[in-house]
């Protein structure tokens, strides 16, 4: 099917001006070695449909990752939680340690995962189902009820509006589901995650040319990030040409990262952008609040077969998001695992010796 675009040439002019505008200046610049002052790509949600899902999917395409204005999340759901995850910050580090103590979630102090990956950071990291969100807010808060209602409905908003961008990028490359994204996401078996990220003052003055970290380089896994901070700047994120970008805080907006799944199933033509979180190194406490969009764990990631021709062969082999999980999570931080899957790759095990 050739798509249909509207030929009028006011609406080239309003897109022409829209890109134009979609790169805004960084007002305050944090600059590390390799870093630039560039703008962040920002779309305003409450524009036209079709030339919002235009301009998302060249976010997605030359940044993978954007920043979203108008989104529809009210202030109040914001604020509600993220007053919940300073109060549980702040309690003494023996309470914050018996949170949710099972598993590979809970409560985590400069520690990230499971192979020696440091940071200047404390973290909460939740399963997103409602269910268990109640379990956990008994061990997370003194007032469980007023943690489960503030997290269940922050998470309910994050993925409606998670879900509208992977609409409209459904709608900006015209795949005939408009909802191939997003039903994976919203299935009920979805293994989307809520992290709180915590990063308190700095105390000791990092030595000259020695930025400490906050969270170390890699790409989030899973199909999209949704996330936003308090008023405290560090996140950074990486350009095609390997210089980083300081993504100037916003607290009443989101900022959108594509994730390695959704870079598969559209056949690496969006990019998974590598972030990273400099350490505080201001007078006030950062806390940034992470929702990683994911599919259920038997769900098959492979590129779609709209996005797959002659000229475009499939680059990956299908893969469950288990499989990428499991792979993800026996590797470091900041390591390659994409490659692990791709067509051309041969594992050791495959050669054999004539
Ligand atoms: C070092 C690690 C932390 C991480 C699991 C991993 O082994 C590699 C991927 C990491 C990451 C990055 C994005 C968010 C996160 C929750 C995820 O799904 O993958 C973290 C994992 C974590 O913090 O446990
Ligand atoms: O806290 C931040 O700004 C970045 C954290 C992050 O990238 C993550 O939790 O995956
Ligand atoms: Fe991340």
């Amino acid at each position: 099917m050739i798509p249909r675009l509207p030929s009028s040439n006011s609406y080239h002019h309003r897109l022409k001006s829209l890109r134009r505008n979609m790169v805004v200046q960084s007002p305050v610049p944090v600059r590390t070695k390799k870093t630039k002052a560039v703008g962040i790509p920002t779309l305003d949600l409450s524009l036209d449909r079709s030339i919002v899902s235009k301009l998302v999917v060249e976010a997605c395409e030359d940044y993978g990752f954007f920043k979203v204005t108008n989104h529809g999340v009210p202030m109040e759901i914001i604020s509600r939680l993220e007053d919940e995850g300073f109060r549980f910050f702040n309690k003494p580090a023996p309470d914050k340690q018996q949170a949710v103590p099972a598993g590979s979630f809970g409560y985590g102090s400069k520690n990230i995962g499971l192979h020696g990956d440091k940071g200047e950071l404390e973290y909460l990291l939740l399963p997103t189902n409602p269910c268990s969100i109640v379990q956990t807010s008994n061990t997370i808060s003194q007032e469980p009820k007023n943690f489960s209602s503030a997290a269940n409905e922050y998470i309910k908003a994050v993925r409606e509006l998670a879900s509208e961008i992977l609409d409209l990028v459904a709608e900006g490359l015209w795949l005939q589901d408009k909802y191939a994204f997003s039903k994976l996401i919203t299935d009920v078996e979805s293994d989307s995650i809520l992290r709180f990220n915590h990063y308190p003052p700095l105390s000791s003055t990092p030595c000259k040319d020695d930025v400490e970290v906050g969270f170390g380089e890699h790409s989030d896994p899973q199909i999209l990030t949704i996330f936003r901070s308090n008023d405290v700047g560090g996140l950074q994120i990486a350009l095609r040409d390997g210089f980083w970008i300081p993504v100037p805080p916003d607290p009443t907006q989101f900022f959108v990262i594509v994730g390695d799944a959704l870079r598969v199933l559209t056949n690496e033509r969006f990019r998974s952008a590598r972030h990273r979180a400099m350490a505080n190194s201001t007078e006030n406490s950062r806390m940034s609040i992470m929702y990683f969009g994911a599919p259920p764990l038997n769900t098959t990631i492979s590129p779609l077969p709209q996005l797959v021709s002659s000229e475009n062969p499939s680059l990956y082999k299908p893969f469950t998001w288990g499989d990428y999980k499991k792979a993800a999570y026996s590797l470091r931080l900041g390591d390659p695992r994409l490659h692990l899957f791709q067509a051309s790759f041969i594992s050791t095990n495959q050669i054999h010796i004539m």
